[in-house]
C-alpha cells in the first residue's frame, strides 16, 4: 500500500489530530486506522463518563480520579491535561513500544497535549488541526452525534473558540467539509511525512551500496 509499507527501515512518527469537539476527528481517526496497518491508536485514560457505544480499552481507559492521579504520579503518562473539567492522559508504554518498532502512533488529543508532545518529542511529531466548515455546522454535528445532553453541547460550543484559537500551532490544517476528501488529505500528509529523509533511517546504507566506491 502506498506509503504504508516502505521497504526502508524508518523511525515511527507521532501523528496528532486535534479539533474542536464535533469537527469530526474521531470519525476520521477511525477511517485512517481501519485502512492502515502501520498506524496504531494511542488509547488515552480519562476520568470522564463512558458514552453509550464506547468500550473500555478501545475508545478510552475509563478510570477513577484516584487511579488517574496514581498513574500521573507514577509518571505513566507522556502528557496529560484537563479538558471540559475531566482529566485525560496519554499512557507512555504503548507509544514508546510502537515507535520502537518503526510504526506510527495516532493521537486524538487537544492543543495542550499537542504542545506537551512537541516539547518531549518534537522531531517525531506531526500535528494536524481539523476545522469544521462553519460554526453552524459544528453545532449541527455535535447534535447529530446526539449522545450528549443539551448543556454539554452548549459547553462544547463555548469551548470551541478556545480550541480553535490554537490552529496556527499546527503543521497542517484541514477544513472537514467532506469525510472522504478529508480522509484522503490526511492520508496524503501521513504518506509524505513517512517519506521524510530523516525518518528513513535505513536509507543511508542502501544509497551507499548503490553509489559504490566511485
Ligand atoms: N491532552 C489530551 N487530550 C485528550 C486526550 N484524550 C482525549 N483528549 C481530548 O479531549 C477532548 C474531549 O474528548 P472527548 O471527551 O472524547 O470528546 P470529543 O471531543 O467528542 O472527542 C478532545 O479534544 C480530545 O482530543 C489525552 O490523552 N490528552
Ligand atoms: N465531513 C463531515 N460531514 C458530515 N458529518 C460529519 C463529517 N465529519 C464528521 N461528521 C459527523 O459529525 C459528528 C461528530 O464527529 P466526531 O468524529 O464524533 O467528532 P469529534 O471526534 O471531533 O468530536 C458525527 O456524527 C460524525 O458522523
Amino acid at each position: 500500500m502506498l506509503g504504508g509499507d516502505l521497504s526502508v527501515a524508518r523511525r515511527g512518527l507521532m501523528f496528532i489530530l486535534s479539533s474542536p469537539s464535533g469537527a469530526g476527528k474521531t470519525t476520521l481517526a477511525d477511517r485512517l486506522l481501519a485502512s492502515d496497518n502501520n498506524l496504531t491508536l494511542s488509547i488515552s485514560a480519562t476520568t470522564r463518563q463512558r458514552r453509550p457505544g464506547e468500550a473500555h480499552g478501545k475508545d478510552y481507559y475509563f478510570v477513577s480520579e484516584e487511579e488517574f492521579t496514581r498513574m500521573r504520579e507514577n509518571a505513566e503518562f507522556l502528557e496529560s491535561a484537563n479538558v471540559f473539567g475531566h482529566h485525560y492522559g496519554t499512557p507512555r508504554s504503548l507509544v514508546e513500544d510502537t515507535l520502537r518498532q518503526g510504526k506510527d502512533v495516532l493521537f486524538d488529543i487537544d492543543w495542550q497535549g499537542a504542545q506537551q508532545l512537541d516539547e518531549v518529542a518534537g522531531e517525531d511529531v506531526v500535528k494536524v488541526f481539523i476545522l469544521p466548515p462553519s460554526r453552524e455546522e459544528l453545532e449541527a454535528r455535535l447534535r447529530k452525534r446526539a449522545q450528549d445532553p443539551e448543556d454539554v453541547v452548549q459547553k462544547r460550543m463555548a469551548k470551541a473558540d478556545s480550541e480553535m484559537s490554537h490552529w496556527a500551532e499546527y503543521d497542517y490544517v484541514i477544513i472537514n467539509y467532506d469525510l472522504d476528501e478529508s480522509e484522503e488529505l490526511l492520508r496524503s500528509i501521513l504518506f509524505a511525512e513517512r517519506l521524510k529523509r530523516r525518518r528513513q533511517i535505513g536509507l543511508a546504507a542502501i544509497v551507499k551500496d548503490m553509489i559504490g566506491d566511485g
